[in-house]
């Protein structure tokens, strides 16, 4: 079946123009809990998000399609919706796409590969777009859901390096887009360092994520080198943050005179 590659066209098109994007990161076991769950979607989309993201470390099945159909009511199919799954039980035809993670800063093989082979089958039949993407985990700090629920040790926070030569190895491998996640509530986002390092080796659009939760920390990872950041906790405990920081990319995007 030919899925097509609009979205990672998009990815590459737009890391050209040196243009930044958004994701809002939508955990489906979340959502009943969060009372502004619905105008947190509907602004979103309103203000031109650029990606949903939905996924987390502990999703079931039923929820999750119960989520991306809610997502797609509210959002009128405008936003494209990206599975980030933590398992291969996290598979769904509602969405547009799915980043097809290897976590590469692991050691354990079921989430190097095992998964991976899992959902081949259902993904040969489906129409999503399949995504390649090294996945690395980076230390931010505080213990997180991914790294408990992953068995994987972090790349150091400290070591650019360290994350470098697991991206090449990535890159080597095939992988031609690249997340780097201090993983969901992290007190400390990936350093500008490591950012600008992994960016400047692969030359990849890349994807950061973990512990965005102001303006500030937003802006640092752009102009650090990330061309997709993605917002969750943030979002959740601030809902005005996706449209402020909305604001400041679209007001970016739009400097740099594109055609
Ligand atoms: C390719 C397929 C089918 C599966 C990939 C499986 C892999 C490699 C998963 C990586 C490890 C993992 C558990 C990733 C989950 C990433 C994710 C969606 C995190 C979102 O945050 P939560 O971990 O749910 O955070 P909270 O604790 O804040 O809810
Ligand atoms: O929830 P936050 O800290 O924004 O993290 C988002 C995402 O990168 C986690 O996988
Ligand atoms: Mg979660």
């Amino acid at each position: 079946m030919n899925k097509g590659s609009e979205l990672r066209d998009l990815l590459l098109q737009r890391k050209k123009e040196g243009s930044k994007s958004l994701a809002l990161l939508i955990d489906p076991e979340k959502m009943d809990q969060q009372t502004s769950f619905d105008e947190l979607i509907q602004s979103s989309s309103d203000f031109a998000i650029d990606f949903f993201f939905v996924g987390g470390s502990l999703v079931n099945r039923d929820k999750l399609t119960a989520c991306l159909q809610r997502i797609k009511r509210l959002a009128a199919g405008s936003v494209p919706i990206i599975l980030f799954p933590g398992s291969a039980m996290q598979l769904s035809e509602e969405a547009d796409g799915i980043l097809f993670l290897s976590l590469i800063s692991g050691r354990n093989p079921e989430l190097l590969i095992g998964q991976h082979v899992l959902a081949a089958p259902s993904l040969a039949k489906s129409a999503l777009e399949i995504i390649p993407t090294g996945y690395m985990l980076v230390n931010g700090g505080n213990a997180t859901s991914v790294e408990y629920i992953s068995q994987t040790i972090p790349i150091p926070h400290d070591k650019p390096d360290l994350a470098v030569a697991t991206a090449l190895a990535g890159k080597y491998l095939g992988l031609s887009v690249f997340y780097l996640d201090a993983g969901s509530g992290a007190e400390l986002p990936v350093s500008s360092e490591m950012i600008h390092a992994v960016n400047r080796h692969t030359g990849y659009p890349l994807i950061v994520g973990g512990g965005i939760n102001s303006l500030a920390r937003a802006k640092q990872a752009w102009k650090a080198g990330a061309d997709v950041l993605v917002i969750g906790n943030g979002a959740e405990k601030n809902p005005s943050l996706i449209a402020e920081v909305l604001h400041y990319a679209k007001c970016y995007n739009a400097s740099l005179n594109v055609n």
